[in-house]
C-alpha cells in the first residue's frame, strides 16, 4: 500500500464518524467550492464526506494521471494486454494529427463518417431503398458495445428522431428477434448487422435468424443488409456487399466505439447534423479532459468521488439515478463501460490487484427508482453512494410544470439522504396521535433516516445530442481515471472469455454430446432441462 492510500484510510478512519452536514457547518462556501462546471455542465460533489484534507490526497493519487491521458490521446498501446491503442477520441476529433505507429489515422476515420453521412442522407431521403420503397425500419443486430451505446442514444434522443423508425435486436434468445420483428414490412427494413469481430454467437446467430426472416418476402435479402465491423473478410463471407460496410480500427474497444460506424443506426434515426452534434459534446469533454487542471476537471472529480466511495469507504456499489426518463438506458450503457473496464483483478503487471475493483453500478430513473428501491436507500443498512443526474430545462415547454416537480424531487432525494430524520423529529411526528408511548416510540424508530449518505449532482442545461456527447466521454474519462489510479487495464475484457468457451461446448451436450469436463452440478441441470424438453 502506498503512503497515499495509507494516509486516504487513517484520514477515513479519523473522520469516519463525522456527518457529511457538520462539513456544511464548518464551511459556508462548500457547496461553492466543491463544484465543477464544464462548458454548461455543472457537477457538485459536496454532499459527500470528502474534506480538503481527503482531497488533497485523492489529488495526490491522481498524479499519474496526465501523462497517462496524453498517451492515450497520443495513440500509444496504453492497452497492453491487447497491444492495441485506445483512440475512441479520434472518433470525434477534428484536429491531426493522431499517429499510431507514424501514420495519421485521422484522414481514415474521417472518410468513413463521411461515408455513413451519405450512406445515412441517401436511405433518409428515400434514394437508397428497400424492395417494397423507402426504409421505414431500420433493425441493429449487436450486443454489448455493438448496442447498448446506439440503443441508450436513441432513446435520449428520440425528440430528435425523424428518420426511419430504429430497432435493437441483441439477445440470443429467439423472443428477442420474434418481438422485435412482429409488424416489420421485411421490405421496407434495412437490417445492420454490427458486431466488431463479426464472430459472436449472439449476433451471427441472430443475423442468420432475420436473413431467413426476410428471404421469404425479399427476392435480394442481402440488399437490405449493411454491416459495421472491423472484420471485412467475415462480412464478405457474409454476403454483405463492400458498398455498405462501414470498417473500424482495433484501437476502438466495443464499449467505446458509439462514435463511429457503431453508431450508424444512431445517424440514420436522428440525421448526420445531429449525430455532428453529438460528437461536438464528446470532443467539448476531451477537450476539457486534457486541458483543465486535475481539481477543476470534471472527469477527474467524478473518478475521486468514486475511489473515494468505493476504494477508501468500502460502500460496494453506486447507483447512477437520472431524473431524466430518456436516459432510461443510461445506466446498463455505464455498466458495461465501467464494470467490463474496470472490473479486473490483477494490475497492468499482472500482480494481484491490492484494493477493490471497480464498484457495482446499477441505476434507473427517477422518479420511477423513488418507488421502488429508494426505500433501501434511505434506510437500508448498507450505504449506497448516488450520482444524479439532472436537466434544468425539459425538452416539453408545454410541460414545464413536470419538469420542476422532476427537479424538485430529484433535489428533495439528495437532500434527504444528506439531512436524514433524527429520532427526536421522529418523536416529534408520532406525538399527539394518541398514541400509548410505547407505541408511539415504536413507530417512531420506524420512520427514523440515518441521513448522512452521499451524492453528488450533475446538472445539465437540457439533454441534447451535444449535452448526451459529453456526458457519454465524461463517464469513459472517468473509467479512464480511475483505471489508471488503480493500476489496471481498463481496455481489455479477458472475464467474458471463459464463459463464451464454455457455452460452446454445453450447446452439444444439450443435444446429447460428450460430456467431459463438465461439474456435477451443470451435468445435473443439462439432465433435468434435457428431461423437461422430451430430449432425454
Ligand atoms: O462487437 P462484437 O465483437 O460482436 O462484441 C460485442 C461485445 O462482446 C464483448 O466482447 C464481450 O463479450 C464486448 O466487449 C463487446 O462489446
Amino acid at each position: 500500500m502506498t503512503d497515499t492510500w495509507r494516509q486516504l484510510a487513517d484520514h477515513r478512519a479519523a473522520t469516519g464518524d463525522r456527518p457529511i452536514a457538520a462539513l456544511f457547518d464548518g464551511d459556508p462556501d462548500r457547496a461553492r467550492r466543491c463544484t465543477v462546471a464544464a462548458d454548461g455542465l455543472w457537477f457538485d460533489w459536496s454532499k459527500t464526506a470528502i474534506d480538503d484534507t481527503a482531497l488533497d490526497l485523492l489529488l495526490a493519487l491522481a498524479e499519474g494521471v496526465p501523462s497517462r491521458r496524453e498517451a492515450m490521446f497520443t495513440g500509444e498501446r496504453i492497452n497492453e494486454t491487447e497491444g492495441r491503442a485506445v483512440l475512441h477520441t479520434a472518433l470525434r476529433a477534428t484536429e491531426g494529427p493522431i499517429l499510431v505507429d507514424g501514420r495519421d489515422v485521422l484522414p481514415e476515420v474521417h472518410a468513413t463518417l463521411d461515408r455513413m453521412r451519405r450512406f445515412a442522407d441517401r436511405v433518409r431521403s428515400g434514394e437508397i431503398a428497400g424492395q417494397g420503397g423507402r426504409y421505414t425500419d431500420v433493425v441493429n443486430i449487436g450486443i454489448g458495445g455493438s448496442d447498448l451505446g446506439p440503443v441508450m442514444a436513441a432513446l435520449a434522443l428520440a425528440p430528435w428522431a425523424d428518420g426511419p423508425r430504429l430497432h435493437f435486436i441483441s439477445n440470443v434468445d429467439g423472443a428477442d428477434a420474434t418481438d422485435t420483428l412482429k409488424g416489420l414490412d421485411p421490405e421496407r427494413t434495412l437490417v445492420i448487422v454490427s458486431s466488431k469481430t463479426f464472430t459472436t454467437i449472439e449476433t451471427m446467430t441472430n443475423a442468420e435468424t432475420v436473413r431467413r426472416w426476410m428471404a421469404g418476402r425479399v427476392a435480394d435479402p442481402a440488399s437490405q443488409f449493411a454491416a459495421v465491423s472491423s472484420a471485412l473478410d467475415r462480412t464478405a463471407a457474409f454476403g454483405i456487399d463492400p458498398e455498405r460496410v462501414f470498417g473500424f480500427a482495433d484501437w476502438v474497444g466495443g464499449r467505446y466505439s458509439v462514435w463511429g460506424p457503431i453508431g450508424l443506426s444512431l445517424m440514420l434515426g436522428i440525421g448526420p447534423d445531429r449525430f455532428d452534434e453529438f460528437l461536438a459534446g464528446g470532443r467539448a469533454m476531451d477537450h476539457h479532459f486534457r486541458s483543465a487542471p486535475l481539481e477543476g476537471n470534471l472527469p477527474v472529480m467524478l473518478a475521486l468521488v468514486g475511489v473515494w466511495h468505493h476504494q477508501v469507504c468500502g460502500y460496494p456499489t453506486r447507483a447512477v439515478l437520472p431524473y431524466a426518463n430518456r436516459l432510461l438506458r443510461l445506466p446498463a450503457y455505464l455498466q458495461q463501460l465501467e464494470m467490463e473496464s474496470n472490473g479486473k483483478r490483477v494490475t497492468m503487471d499482472g500482480a494481484d490487484l491490492d484494493r477493490p475493483s471497480g464498484p457495482i453500478v446499477w441505476g434507473e430513473p427517477g422518479t420511477n427508482g423513488q418507488h421502488a428501491f429508494y426505500q433501501l436507500i434511505h434506510q437500508g443498512t448498507q450505504v449506497v453512494p448516488c450520482e444524479f443526474i439532472v436537466a434544468a430545462r425539459g425538452h416539453e415547454p408545454d410541460l414545464d410544470h413536470q419538469q420542476k416537480l422532476l427537479i424538485a424531487n430529484c433535489l428533495a432525494q439528495s437532500g434527504a439522504l444528506l439531512r436524514g430524520r433524527s429520532l427526536e423529529e421522529a418523536r416529534a411526528l408520532m406525538a399527539g396521535k394518541g398514541l400509548p408511548e410505547a407505541e408511539a416510540e415504536r413507530q417512531a424508530r420506524h420512520r427514523v433516516f440515518p441521513g448522512n449518505r452521499p451524492s453528488t449532482t450533475l446538472v445539465i442545461e437540457a439533454l441534447t445530442p451535444f449535452t448526451l456527447g459529453q456526458i457519454v466521454a465524461l463517464y469513459e474519462h472517468r473509467v479512464f481515471v480511475e483505471g489508471v489510479i488503480l493500476g489496471i487495464n481498463s481496455f481489455d475484457q479477458w472475464g467474458v472469455e471463459l464463459g463464451k468457451e464454455l457455452a460452446l461446448k454445453l450447446g452439444p451436450l444439450l443435444d446429447g454430446g460428450d460430456a467431459d469436463g463438465q461439474d456435477a452440478s451443470t451435468l445435473a441441470l443439462v439432465a433435468h432441462i434435457r428431461g423437461v424438453r422430451g430430449d432425454g
